[in-house]
């Protein structure tokens, strides 16, 4: 790919849809195939670098690291990992907000593929739904083990959390450190990136600010 081209995805990094984007085929192939191939292209790639593939630390490298991406950092792009997220009748009619806060994210960035790791803070209005404390984590770290920027990260889990729970009345506030910012490029060690995303009663001030309060 020539630089211009490289510029101009950079400028466009913004995706129009929520969604990651996959090709139709992105599942036509097992974990497996998938290791398999990953791991060919990771050998060539250090093969490039000048390494020594017969050493006994460097050997078994390319099988390591296509198993991390399929089984482990990127376990997110297929949906069929997507958690079971229980919801509860709310039989107890709990109408105030709730508040989950400081939720691990170990997510990569989709230009870059280097660490992206942060917290999330969410809250939601329950309506006819509750949902299992943990079930919100887990969907978070679901979403995070995607290539991601942030901006859809924090759309998607709102998105999901939103359908799931059939209220709109969900918040979204993800703090995190880009590698990519801090240890190449720029190499910035001591800036954040927060995205705050919303829908429903959280649309009120009022409202925003007494979640925002909370996690203060
Ligand atoms: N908006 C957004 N940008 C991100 C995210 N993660 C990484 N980036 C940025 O994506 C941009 C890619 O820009 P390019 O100019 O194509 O890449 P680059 O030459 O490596 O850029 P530098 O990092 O400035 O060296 C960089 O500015 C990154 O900081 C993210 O989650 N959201
Ligand atoms: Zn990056």
């Amino acid at each position: 790919m020539k630089k211009e081209d490289i510029e101009l995805l950079g400028n466009a990094h913004i995706a129009t849809s929520i969604d990651t984007p996959l090709r139709p085929d992105a599942f036509d192939k097992s974990d497996n195939e998938k290791i398999n191939a990953i791991q060919r292209h990771f050998e060539a790639i250090m093969h490039e670098l000048g390494l020594d593939l017969t050493d006994d630390s460097l050997s078994g490298t390319p099988y390591r690291f296509a198993k991390m991406y399929v089984k482990e950092l990127f376990y997110g792009l297929n949906p069929n990992n997507r958690p079971k997220i229980s919801t509860f009748h709310n039989k107890y009619g709990y109408k105030k907000m709730l508040v989950e806060k400081d939720i691990n994210i170990d997510s990569s960035c989709e230009h870059h593929f280097l660490p992206i790791v942060g917290i999330a803070h969410i809250g939601y209005i329950p309506k006819d739904k509750v949902v299992g404390l943990s079930k919100i984590n887990r969907l978070v770290d679901y979403y995070a083990h995607r290539p991601q920027v942030q901006e859809r990260l924090c759309l998607q889990v709102l998105k999901d959390l939103q359908d799931a729970l059939e209220t709109e009345d969900v918040i979204v506030v993800i703090t995190a450190k880009h590698l990519c910012v801090s240890s190449r490029g720029i190499k910035d060690k001591n800036s954040s990136t927060t995205t705050i995303e919303y829908g429903g009663n959280f649309i009120e001030p009022e409202q925003r600010n007494a979640f925002l309060k909370l996690i203060d």
